[in-house]
């Protein structure tokens, strides 16, 4: 058997049920192998039925629990009739993850409005339809005094967003999208917070998931260039933005909400690709006033476009 090797114990998400949206490949497959090896039974959400019955059934072989539901998360029908049909079927929902999104580079100006449409519903309205639905249903389905009454707290949802904190150049539609999404994640935290419903997001930096197969050869070209600039020097895996979202599902996390926890290498920190000397002391920072600037380098201080019209 190739159970899934969780960091977590055992049976932590036993007798739960856990909605992962793009639950067919990349990293929501591998958290939905994860939720499924401690326990849960997982419903995959996506649009291609192939993807969705082949971990499906990875998930049967490794003795986990799994069923599937192909739906486009910006379909808000789509999504009222699929919440209804799980809730039917499994009489709740505790856990969401909603995983599902992606985007194309572009820069910001050749952007076309459908374009920039089409990323934002899926990065950011499709977060929202299923948090608004699952929250509904579980709603209606039980009244919060039942919920108490069985010692069990309202759905736990996990949002994955993105490194975004310095803008997304050459992604901005999915940029937006996913600022909005961390915003959408602590309003949610605070109005659910009564029904016991937690809301918290993970916000993967470069991670070398299956998703990444997605791209052309030159952006997969600059991709393998990525590590440089983290911090930790690789890339992270897919089991390492899993195990994130485990721990904020999990009962570890239950003064927890409205939080983003970045799983990234400390990527944002350091954006200069500057190389630190082995031993620090070394390298004095004096500021970078112009008058000390050495003559080799002060063509650096200007854009190139400025030092071509002077
Ligand atoms: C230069 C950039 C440097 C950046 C540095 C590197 C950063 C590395 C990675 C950053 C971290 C993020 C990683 C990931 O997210 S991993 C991968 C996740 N998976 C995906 O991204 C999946 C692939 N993407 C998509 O499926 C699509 O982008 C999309 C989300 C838009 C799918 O939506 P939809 O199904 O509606 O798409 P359509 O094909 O119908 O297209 C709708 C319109 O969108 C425009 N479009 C779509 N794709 C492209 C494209 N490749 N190029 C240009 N325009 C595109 C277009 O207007 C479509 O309408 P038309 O088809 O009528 O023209
Ligand atoms: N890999 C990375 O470095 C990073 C990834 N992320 C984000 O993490 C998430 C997972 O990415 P990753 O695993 O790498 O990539 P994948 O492309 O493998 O995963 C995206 C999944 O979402 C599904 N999906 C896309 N659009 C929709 C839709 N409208 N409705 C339902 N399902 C949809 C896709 O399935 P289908 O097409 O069959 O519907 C696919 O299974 C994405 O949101 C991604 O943008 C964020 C930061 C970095």
């Amino acid at each position: 058997m190739s159970c899934y090797e969780s960091i977590f114990r055992d049976a932590l998400f036993a007798g739960q049920v856990g909605l992962v949206t793009g639950g067919g490949s990349g990293i929501g497959r591998c958290i939905a192998h994860e939720m499924a090896r401690l326990g849960a039974h997982v419903v995959l959400v996506g649009r291609t039925v192939e993807k969705l019955e082949r971990v499906a059934a990875e998930i049967a072989e490794d003795g986990g629990s799994a069923s599937w539901w192909a739906c486009d998360i910006r379909d808000e029908a789509g999504v009222k009739a699929m919440v209804a049909e799980i809730v039917a079927a499994h009489g709740r929902v505790d856990m969401l993850v909603n995983n599902a999104g992606g985007q194309y580079p572009s820069p910001l100006a050749h952007l076309s409005k459908k374009g920039w449409e089409a990323v934002v519903a899926t990065n950011l309205t499709g977060g929202f339809l299923m948090a608004r639905e699952v929250f509904e249903q579980s709603m209606q389905t039980f009244s919060r005094r039942e919920h108490r009454a069985q010692g069990r707290p309202g759905p736990a949802i996990v949002n994955i967003i993105a490194d975004m904190w310095r803008g997304m150049p050459g992604m901005a539609h999915s940029g937006a999208a996913r600022a909005g999404m961390q915003n959408l994640t602590m309003t949610a935290a605070v109005e659910w917070a009564r029904f016991g419903i937690r809301v918290n997001a993970v916000a993967p930096g470069w991670i070398a998931s299956a998703g990444m197969e997605t791209y052309d050869e030159p952006m997969k070209t600059t991709i393998t260039h990525l590590h440089k600039s983290v911090p930790l020097k690789r890339l992270g895996t897919e089991s390492e933005v899993s195990a994130a979202v485990c721990f904020l599902l999990s009962p570890a996390a239950a003064f927890m909400t409205g939080q983003t926890l970045s799983v990234d290498g400390g990527a944002p920190l350091y954006p200069n690709q500057f190389p630190i000397p082995a031993h620090s002391n070394s390298l004095a920072f004096n500021g970078f006033h112009r008058a000390t600037t050495p003559a080799f380098l002060s063509a650096h201080l200007q854009s190139p476009e400025d030092a071509d019209q002077t």
